[in-house]
């Protein structure tokens, strides 16, 4: 049988064959348009991971604290670094270890204990750097400077809070970029001490910036002059960072690292056995271990 072209059928199986190679290509470039703009456009597909903006928490009794660390704010603020003023009632410690850089003003009461305002923020980091399961490398992501407000007046127990929070930062891996500062409300000079000491906390960050260890918008290219917005004071700030200290001891880390005493409700609520239930046990708030939690989420 004779093909001919000028046949009906072989007119329709031409068009047909030229129909179907039409939507073919016109598929295959479509797809290949829209890959092009994705590639061009690596955002949509890639977008930058937000680094959680810096913590400054003030611990305090009767507001000492609270002022100097909102003036520590402002001043970060002025200098183009992102904090939050955060008070550690309304913390939830166990989201410590996405932080990048936390700092704290702390005063010390009664005993060397902490105003009542850190109660379980004190509680939970005590629990997870006493539980070896937990680890030294709960915190590694997070950069810390600690100012300590006091009186010399109280012997051993002055600024003990601003030194234990440092210890318990640093055995969770925390990674201590300024030493603590013990201010003294005796001496008649604390404004002074902590605005030298804040103008140390912007050439840290600016340095960190440069490093890429802190993710903030510091305008500052770490030098004190330009970091700092007002004052004449020529101390040079100690940008030198502690290595973290990478201890050994840890236990099943996987399951345990970032979930350090939980006052979650979801969290406590789960524990039932007739002896926790609501987060409480016998009308008090529960704090449950790193390690009672990783079990509960196996
Ligand atoms: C009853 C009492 C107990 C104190 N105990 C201590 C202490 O043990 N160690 C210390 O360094 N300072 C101690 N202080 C001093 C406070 O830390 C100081 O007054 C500080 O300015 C309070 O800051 P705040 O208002 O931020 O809580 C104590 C003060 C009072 C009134």
């Amino acid at each position: 049988m004779s093909l001919s072209l000028s046949s009906y059928p072989t007119r329709f199986a031409i068009l047909t064959l030229l129909s179907a190679t039409t939507v073919f290509f016109f598929y295959k470039s479509r797809r290949h348009l829209s890959k092009r703009l994705k590639s061009l456009n690596p955002i949509s597909q890639n977008p930058i991971p937000k680094t959680p903006r810096g913590k400054i928490f003030f611990i305090s009794q009767t507001g000492t604290s609270k002022t100097l660390a909102k003036s520590l704010h402002s001043l970060l603020n002025l200098n183009g670094f992102e904090f939050d003023l955060v008070d550690p009632k309304e913390y939830e410690p166990e989201d410590l270890h996405k932080e990048s850089f936390v700092v704290i003003v702390s005063s010390t009461w009664e005993d060397g204990k902490p105003p009542s305002n850190a109660g379980f923020f004190v509680d939970w980091l005590t629990e997870s750097a006493d539980d070896f399961r937990v680890g030294s490398l709960l915190l590694s992501k997070c950069k810390f400077a600690i100012f300590g407000v006091g009186s010399g007046s109280y012997g051993e127990t002055f600024n003990a809070v601003g030194r234990d929070f440092s210890k318990k930062l640093k055995k969770l891996g925390g990674v201590e970029v300024l030493e603590v500062c013990e201010g003294d409300v005796d001496e008649g000079n604390l404004d002074e001490v902590f605005g030298k000491w804040s103008k140390r906390v912007v050439g840290a960050l600016s340095s960190l910036g440069e490093n890429g260890g802190y993710m903030g918008n510091g305008i500052g290219d770490g030098s004190e002059d330009e970091a700092v917005s007002e004052g004449d004071d020529d101390e040079e700030y100690d940008d030198e960072f502690e290595e973290n200290d990478e201890e050994s001891g840890i236990v099943d880390l996987e399951d345990i690292a970032g979930k350090g005493p939980s006052r979650k409700k979801g969290v406590n609520d789960k524990l039932i056995n007739g002896k926790l239930n609501g987060g409480t046990v016998n009308g008090e708030k529960a704090m449950v271990t790193p390690v009672i939690r990783a079990s509960l989420e196996k």
